[in-house]
């Protein structure tokens, strides 16, 4: 008999004890599959001083990331990442992504062969040497696995909760797509293939900077629409990002859950809009109020917006992304959120698209670079 693969999950917080939910039902269906998930947590000690690990194993809860839902109980915690994944055929990345370089770093060189991944993390990596890759790239470079990627509508506690959601798998092959939809989908989350990969990826990571821009618009007071153009000219701009940078993106894939869905519910339900909106209410800093409203989860958006950033300067294109270029501005306090308003007004998006456009765009786009 065919010795059963094995899976871990690479990360534990909000969206990680969520996924280990139904990765860890799901495994008890497929017959090819080990029943025991491994689930490596970066330790810490509770206030009542016990690990975490050790509440996780006994209690079946991530009693810190995703307190009042309960773990399957052949999700095992495991505090030592390479004792998680040495043996996995399956790896599921799920990390903060400002965390991962870091914490690959003990699993270089140590894999199993042939071992595949699947990255669930939003961001870019920027790289030591100048320039930005996408994080499968980085788990590829460090890692030396394919790795895919699985992104979507999906606030973690709502999938928790199990409300329907649909979500979006980018693949580079058909065995890929066949495992990865049998370890992801229930009847409450709904998986679509693609393979588009990167573009899937592409969409995860820009739709947090253009969430913290709705949360900016929410803490100046203004309404739906306005958040609607930001949603809109938010869409463009990750389009055209894709258009730039990822040559071969398809049109089709923002409109999968990763898209424009992701999106939306990013931009009203958000943990990058919570807190962006609280930082023009407050005027205290992101730094602070991450640490105040999220008791140890992570914003991605701002150091989304700081390593686009960096790209679009090296390129001389931060004209061309006006919106991208206001939310990270606001992010580090260069500019001051009121500023967005200007900045929605101005979008060279607004030109009605004749022939006069493209002259007319290189003039706005002009202007605005000389304010920057
Ligand atoms: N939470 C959500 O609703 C969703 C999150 N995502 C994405 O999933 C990824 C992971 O997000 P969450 O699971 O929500 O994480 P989170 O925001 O809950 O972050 C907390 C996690 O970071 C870990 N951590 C803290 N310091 C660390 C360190 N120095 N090294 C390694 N790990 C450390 C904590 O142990 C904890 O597991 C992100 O890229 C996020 O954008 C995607 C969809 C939904
Ligand atoms: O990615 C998400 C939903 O799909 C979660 O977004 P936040 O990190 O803003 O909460």
């Amino acid at each position: 008999m065919a010795e059963k693969k094995k899976i871990a999950i690479i990360g534990s917080g909000n969206w990680g004890s969520a996924i280990a939910r139904i990765v860890g039902a799901n495994v008890r269906t497929m017959s090819m599959m080990d029943e025991e998930v491994k689930l490596w947590v970066f330790e810490e000690i509770l206030p009542d001083g016990r690990k975490l690990t050790e509440v996780i194993n006994t209690e079946h809860e991530n009693v810190k990331y995703l307190k009042g839902y309960s773990l399957p109980h052949n999700v095992v915690a495991v505090p030592d990442i390479l004792e998680s994944a040495k043996d996995a055929d399956y790896l599921v990345f799920v990390l903060p992504h400002q965390f991962l370089r870091s914490s690959c770093q003990p699993l270089r060189g140590k894999l199993k062969q042939g071992a595949v991944g699947i990255s669930l993390i939003k961001g870019f990596d920027l790289k030591p040497e100048g320039g930005i890759q996408l994080i499968s790239e980085l788990i590829n470079s460090l890692l030396g696995i394919d790795v895919c990627c699985l992104m979507g509508a999906n606030l973690a506690h709502e999938v928790a909760a199990e409300k329907f959601c649909e979500t979006t798998i980018g693949v580079h092959t058909d065995e890929q797509s066949l495992i990865f939809k049998d370890l992801f989908q229930t009847d409450f989350f709904r998986v679509t293939t693609v393979r588009d990969a990167k573009t899937v990826e592409v969409c995860g990571a820009l739709k947090n900077i253009v969430a913290c821009g709705a949360g900016f618009v929410d803490g100046l007071g203004y309404g739906d629409n306005t958040k609607a153009a930001v949603i809109r000219l938010g869409l463009m701009e990750m389009i055209k990002f894709a258009e730039y940078f990822y040559a071969g993106a398809k049109f089709s894939t923002f409109f999968e859950s990763c898209g424009i869905a992701d999106l939306v519910t990013t931009c009203y339900g958000g943990r990058n809009r919570r807190v962006s909106e609280a930082v023009v209410k407050s005027g205290k800093s992101i730094k602070q109020l991450e640490a105040e409203m999220l008791d140890g989860q992570r914003l991605q958006g701002p150091e989304t917006a700081h390593e686009v950033n960096a790209l679009l300067k090296a390129e001389g294109l931060e004209a061309r992304f006006p919106l991208f270029t206001a939310i990270h501005r606001i992010c580090v306090q260069e500019i001051s959120p009121s500023e967005m308003i200007e900045c929605i007004r101005m979008h060279p998006e607004h030109l009605a698209f004749d022939r006069r456009r493209v002259s007319i765009e290189r003039d706005v786009v002009n202007q605005y670079a000389s304010c920057l």
